[in-house]
């Protein structure tokens, strides 16, 4: 059991500088995210005095200090003469979303990279999420907008990505904590938020040129919009609901509140795997089908001694119990016990892929379209 099942502090000792701003080196107090496997990433503090166990021995965070991000970190295996190693990474948006706390289900990478080109996000653009939920999208919007606003109706997550944010060092995210489908997305100074607001202002001045929905209704918060979005650009919306009810119901208010181009798509993200694979001669090839002959014939021959010797068993009540084994090793054209490693440079490979029959990336629809409020002032 890794350390951090035990609580979810990803709160870094360094707060001066953001844990996803690029370094060189693991340094004490940072966050960093150890990669035990493709699917077991585990966030850790940097602390000299602690150890990050696993089922497969205990690294010591001191072991990783200085070291280069990215580093294999190794250690012998208790008893054993193998080693057992992690690699020791630095947060990206990307590996946060593999690795995160979870408090809700999430937006992971082949649907949010989409989405933000689809919604033209740059460091030009202002953007609107809600709701916040585990944060997931809300790091790889902060890595790439110039101002994200998001909204959490739920307090408790409302908090805990307030805190969040703070200790990840993404100043450029303003949270609100609000219901947008009642009470809409104009932030207040006397809302619970996390806005700076200028002096004198009462109010944010939010101007949105592109908007995500993450929410069990989006069609109550699209009407809302008019208020926030900016008016003399062109602005674009994106809707995540798991069923297409709600997308149909989406449709429905997107068009009568005058959002157009109106697309529905679905992500289907497959893995290729790629590998090399030993280029076999014919001869190769025909040895195999005779050995699979060989040994159908060696099985029949092996059952019916088997067979035999049962039944000698019964006549002489198991005095002879000694019965023929399977033999344990299959044909291996390179002799017996000899294992060759893929790209060994004395066998002849050619590079070969092959694609996963499941799609894992479906989570949600995504509904997107656009609206320019004011057109005679596009600029
Ligand atoms: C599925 S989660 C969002 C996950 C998020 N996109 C991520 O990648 O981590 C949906 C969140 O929306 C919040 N929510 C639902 N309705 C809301 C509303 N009307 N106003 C604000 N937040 C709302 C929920 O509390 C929940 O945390």
């Amino acid at each position: 059991m890794e350390e951090m099942e035990k609580g979810t502090n990803t709160s870094p000792m360094n707060s001066s500088i953001s844990p996803f701003s690029y370094r060189d080196t693991i340094q004490e107090g940072d966050l960093a995210l150890v990669w035990v496997s493709r699917d077991n990433i585990k966030p850790i503090i940097i602390d000299a005095k602690q150890m990050f166990n696993t089922r497969y021995g205990s690294f010591s965070h001191k072991s990783m200090i200085g070291k280069q991000y990215g580093s294999q970190i190794a250690i012998r295996t208790k008893g054993q003469n193998r080693f057992s190693f992690i690699h020791v990474m630095q947060p990206s948006p990307e590996l946060w979303t593999l690795s995160l706390p979870h408090r809700t289900q999430i937006v992971y990478t082949p649907d949010s990279s989409y989405i933000m080109q689809r919604l033209n996000c740059s460091p030009c653009s202002t953007v609107i999420e809600a709701g916040t939920g585990s944060g997931s999208f809300s790091h790889a919007f902060a890595r790439t907008v110039g101002h994200l606003y998001s909204y959490e109706f739920h307090s408790v997550r409302y908090e805990q990505a307030l805190q969040e944010f703070k200790n990840h060092g993404l100043s450029n995210i303003t949270l609100t904590h609000r219901d947008v489908c009642s009470d809409g997305f104009t932030v207040k100074k006397s809302d619970p938020t996390s806005h700076l607001f200028p002096e004198g202002a009462s109010q944010a001045t939010i101007n949105a040129n592109a908007v995500f929905l993450d929410l069990p209704a989006p069609w109550d918060a699209v009407p809302l919009l008019d208020e926030v979005i900016a008016k003399n650009q062109k602005v674009g919306v994106c809707c995540f609901s798991p069923c297409i009810e709600q997308v149909d119901k989406t449709i429905e208010v997107l068009e009568k509140c005058g959002w157009t181009e109106i697309q529905m798509v679905e992500i289907q993200g497959k893995q290729w795997e790629s590998r090399r694979q030993m280029v076999r001669t014919l001869d190769d090839a025909l040895e195999r089908l005779r050995d699979v002959k060989r040994r159908k014939q060696e099985g029949i021959e092996r059952r019916k001694q088997m067979y035999d010797a049962v039944l000698k068993d019964d006549e002489t009540d198991g005095e002879n119990s000694e019965r023929p084994q399977p033999p344990k090793t299959k044909f291996n054209p390179f002799g017996k016990g000899t294992r060759v490693r893929e790209g060994d440079a004395n066998y002849q490979w050619k590079q070969v892929t092959r694609v996963e029959p499941e799609i894992k990336s479906h989570t949600s629809f995504l509904t997107f379209a656009f609206k320019i409020v004011d057109k005679s002032k596009v600029c």
